[in-house]
């Protein structure tokens, strides 16, 4: 293992002063905007991402509950809980924590919340409005990478950035993002003929693919930004990115941890999203973002 090159870029501390600045805007308001996080089933893993969301909420000054659903559970039943929360002028932000059981179609479900009240940004409206450059509520992860980016100070116009994965959760958006900020962007995925000389080729490398440490020392060029937003729990109980960081480290200019890079940006962004959503559906005209 190189000792690392690259400097860190620490997702928590952004994260951290993100929270705090919405907290800030969220105390000068009359009242406290409000967000309904469902959770279809008690899985642990999930629970553990529920949780922490709840509390960066109920910490920010958010009116924040979780409604947990059992794991059986109809989706009739839980599309009729979403058209209680799209109803329910107290509730600002709807996010039901995906993926959901094999008896519900993630599809309809994105589809029948309020695109208003999407804090996600998964909503195909959302979607369409990103890819139109309108107004949005913009995926949190994606918007995060971005935060992250411009706070490690990477020079995006003109650049080339290469995607790694087209999920329609991350890859896709920031796609758009990317493009918006004037990189040259190329997505690659599993079918891309060459991974590696495809990410050699990159200035910014965001690697959102889902397979732990895929991405080796040598497939980064001397001084790249290297954003590694994957998750992955191994089978010994520790968690990896998609990038392996202690290679990587030795070649990139700057990289993100694994914990401690996206993962909390995506929860501050979620924040921010529901303070935004918060502003434009009670028509305080100083959102943005
Ligand atoms: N509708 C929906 N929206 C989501 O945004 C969503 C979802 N469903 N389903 C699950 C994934 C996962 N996700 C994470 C958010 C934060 C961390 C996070 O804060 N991770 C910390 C600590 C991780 C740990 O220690 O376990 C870190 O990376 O430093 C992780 C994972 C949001 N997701």
């Amino acid at each position: 293992m190189a000792a690392p090159a690259a400097r860190v870029i620490d997702g928590k501390a952004v994260a951290q002063r993100l929270r705090a600045r919405v907290a800030e805007r969220v105390a000068a308001l009359p009242f406290r905007p409000g967000l309904r996080v469902v959770r279809v089933g008690d899985d642990p893993a999930s629970g553990v991402y529920v949780r922490n969301k709840d509390r960066a909420a109920l910490a920010a000054g958010f009116d924040s509950e979780t409604v947990l659903l059992p794991a059986d559970v109809r989706e009739t039943a839980l599309l009729y809980l979403i058209g209680e929360l799209n109803a329910d002028p107290a509730v600002d932000g709807i996010l039901v924590q995906l993926p959901l059981p094999p008896q519900i179609r993630q599809e309809a479900v994105v589809d029948a919340i309020d695109p208003a009240k999407d804090v996600d940004g998964f909503h195909p409206v959302n979607a369409g409005l990103l890819a139109t450059r309108q107004p949005s509520l913009v995926p949190c992860t994606p918007k995060g990478v971005m935060h992250l980016l411009r706070e490690a100070g990477v020079p995006l116009a003109g650049a080339r950035a290469v995607v790694l994965g087209r999920s329609q959760i991350v890859g896709r958006p920031l796609l758009q993002l990317l493009l918006d900020a004037d990189c040259t962007v190329t997505v690659a995925h599993s079918r891309t003929r060459d991974l590696p000389a495809e990410c050699r080729r990159a200035d910014v490398l965001v690697a959102a693919v889902g397979r732990p440490e895929m991405v080796r020392g040598d497939w980064v060029a001397p001084g790249a930004a290297v954003i590694d937003v994957g998750i992955n729990r191994l089978p010994d109980g520790r968690l990896a990115g998609d990038v392996a960081f202690a290679e990587v480290a030795g070649h990139a200019g700057a990289i993100t941890p694994v914990p401690g890079g996206v993962g909390p940006m995506t929860i501050a962004c979620l924040l921010e999203n529901t303070l935004d959503a918060a502003l434009r559906r009670r028509g305080e005209a100083n959102g943005g973002g």
